[in-house]
């Protein structure tokens, strides 16, 4: 006899650029039932039309429904290093797994326990997403046999820095040539840098940690694309990695591969086979 397994149900939090292109990518998998969306309150209305732009029959909200018959199966989290702490947290602690872009957060070493003690007290675990970079999985393996030097450079147009540290520090729109905006600890990009260097925290945290791995920041006008290289070395050998990501249109400073990593997340969550 065949087994009909229900849909499971997926609460997102944010709805910007990656929450409606993952929500759009989702449409007609029967595998996954989109339940909540859940956005800052000056987004409510922007997230309800967009939901109503996609014919989703979604509660839309400033928090999660976590309370009986409501509980999504998973929650994931595309909206910034604030709603780690305001709705991440409060799922895991519920027994919730999540699965979360904004890796970044994690540079705060104290609301990186609270997420570790909250996973613990739910038994739910936590997925760091790789987002919009590659050799994640390479690199977590390989910090097992010993890792001797991770780096991280982060490439982008000079428009995307705007609302970070460099718009002070430099004349974005007329920079002629690449100019270096950051150069320090993962975990000091990530601190500085919400919005644009979680790449640089996964790579941390998946190779020598927030602390010992250089990250370098780049405003590019030689460069259209969202451009991420890593070089690490260790008792694996060498890895030398370079993407060359595509922008969303909605928000130039993320990279689609953000939303593809996501919808991957989502479906091996659903999936008896994942990879
Ligand atoms: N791991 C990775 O490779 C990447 C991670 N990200 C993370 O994803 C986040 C979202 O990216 P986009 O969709 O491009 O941004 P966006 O600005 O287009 O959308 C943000 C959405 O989150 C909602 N939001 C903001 N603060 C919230 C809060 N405290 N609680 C609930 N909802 C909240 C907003 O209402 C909006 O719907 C980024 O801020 C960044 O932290 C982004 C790019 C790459
Ligand atoms: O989307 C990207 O290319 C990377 C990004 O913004 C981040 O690391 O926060």
């Amino acid at each position: 006899m065949t087994r009909v397994q229900a849909p499971l149900t997926l609460a997102v939090v944010g709805f910007g650029a990656i929450g409606e292109a993952l929500a759009r990518a989702l449409l007609g998998d029967d595998r996954v039932r989109l339940a909540q969306v859940v956005v800052s309150p000056a987004s409510l209305d922007a997230a309800q039309a967009a939901c109503a732009a996609l014919a989703l029959d979604v509660r839309v909200a400033s928090t999660l429904d976590l309370g009986p018959g409501q509980r999504p199966d998973l929650v994931v989290e595309c909206a910034g290093h604030a709603a780690v702490l305001a709705h991440v947290l409060p799922a895991l602690r519920a027994g919730i797994p999540c699965a979360m872009a904004s890796v970044g957060a994690l540079h705060d070493a104290e609301l990186f326990a609270q997420l570790e003690a909250a996973a613990q007290e739910g038994g739910a675990r936590l997925q760091l997403v790789s987002g919009a970079i590659g050799a994640i999985d390479a690199l977590a393996a390989a910090r097992f046999g010993g890792l001797d030097e991770v780096t991280y450079v982060g490439r982008k147009p000079p428009l995307s820095w705007t609302g970070t540290p460099a718009e002070q520090a430099f004349d974005l729109a007329r920079l002629a040539s690449p100019q270096v905006i950051f150069r320090g600890s993962a975990r000091e990009a990530a601190r500085q840098f919400p919005k644009n260097a979680n790449v640089a925290a996964t790579v941390s945290l998946a190779g020598l940690g927030l602390d010992r791995t250089q990250v370098e920041l780049v405003a590019d006008p030689g460069v259209t694309r969202n451009v991420h290289a890593v070089i690490a070395r260790g008792a694996f050998g060498r890895l030398e990695l370079q993407m060359e990501n595509l922008p969303l249109a909605a928000n130039p400073k993320t990279s689609a591969l953000t939303v593809y990593s996501l919808v991957r997340a989502v479906r091996n969550a659903a999936v008896g086979i994942a990879i």
